[in-house]
């Protein structure tokens, strides 16, 4: 029999398909929401390229799904320029508000930002909400564009601002995807591997992606609207000891080469914030939640389903 769905409990995430939507659907699911996902690919229960649809089209699946919340995960950025960038985060934006408005019923918006449109905070200050704006690259720049987007809309909406996260299918455009890809290789091939990096100098605030999911589906549901909320743990670790973690879980034998990029494209988007930690208070007293898996548990598990997709 069919599983009787809450009305109310109706979303549609786009980029549902990606690293992050692809837990956010299933956090929804668990949750007893129905879940639809938007995306470029076949894989989406919705094939929609939002940079190109217009928002009738959008305004659309969101009516046929008679969505009451939407989720914007979209947006690809690793290796684009800030021009490419501007396009994925903020005409997506400005098109996925203009299709809750054209919509039977205007749904309430998740928005997806990012800890990188503040500024660098000094060693040992948590990053709380009233923190300067002042994104120091292309990708802080353009989310912080879609932000203000979200936040002048005056639309029930909600913007979350997050970490790095980390959990299966890490994007291997990402340190630890990196990592983890190059780990995967080296047991194919039967050899030890070699990890060419950048210095591993940052010490970050890292969220199991399962988490941050979470935090999306708390963020639906709250009363919360017109606001920004930072998601973290509130713990700053030391990304070289991640990376030393992830080779551990791999069991197998790496050599880290630390070297300055080559090229400004190779330089991760976050190269900017050395330390960085949120402080989570806000997230606990508006959405109610807090993050609760370690990130042992973010690096097996991600480790355990790059070893099974390279089994299927
Ligand atoms: O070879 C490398 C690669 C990366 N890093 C550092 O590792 C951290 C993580 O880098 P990466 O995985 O490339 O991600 P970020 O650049 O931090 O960006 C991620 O984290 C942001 C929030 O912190 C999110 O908004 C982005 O979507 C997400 O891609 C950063 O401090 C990098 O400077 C290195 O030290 N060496």
């Amino acid at each position: 029999m069919r599983a009787h769905h809450d009305p109310e409990k109706r979303v549609v995430v786009l980029g549902g398909t990606g690293f992050v939507g692809r837990h956010v659907h299933a956090a929804f699911a668990a949750a007893g929401w129905e879940a639809l996902t938007v995306g470029r690919t076949a894989a989406a229960d919705v094939a929609l390229d939002l940079t190109a649809a217009p928002p009738r089209a959008l305004a659309a699946a969101l009516d046929r799904h008679r969505a009451t919340a939407v989720v914007n995960a979209a947006g690809d950025y690793w290796g684009l320029g800030e021009e490419r960038m501007r396009h994925s985060f903020v005409t997506v934006t400005e098109r996925v508000l203009a299709a809750a408005d054209l919509a039977a019923r205007r749904p309430r918006l998740v928005q997806l930002g990012t800890v990188l449109e503040y500024g660098p905070l000094p060693e040992g200050r948590p990053l709380t909400e009233d923190a300067p704006i002042d994104p120091v690259g292309g990708y802080g720049r353009t989310k912080y564009a879609a932000t203000r987007a979200v936040l002048d809309a005056d639309a029930d909406a909600v913007v979350l601002r997050v970490t790095n996260s980390v959990g299966p299918g890490a994007h291997p455009s990402s340190l630890l995807g990196k990592v983890g890809h190059a780990l995967l290789d080296a047991v194919r091939r039967g050899r030890s591997a070699t990890l060419e990096l950048a210095p591993l100098r940052a010490v970050r605030d890292y969220l199991d992606v399962r988490d941050l999911a979470e935090a999306v589906v708390a963020a639906a549901g709250a009363d919360a609207s017109g606001r920004v909320v930072n998601i973290g743990t509130g713990r700053a670790v030391p990304i070289r000891r991640l990376v030393g973690d992830l080779i551990e879980v791999s069991g197998v034998r790496a050599e880290i080469v630390e070297r300055e990029p080559a090229s400004a494209a190779q330089v991760s988007p976050g190269a900017i914030a050395e330390w960085l930690q949120v402080d989570p208070a806000t997230a606990r007293r508006v959405l109610g939640w807090t993050a609760r898996r370690t990130l042992r548990d973010a690096l097996d598990d991600f480790w355990k389903d790059l070893l099974d997709g390279a089994r299927r």
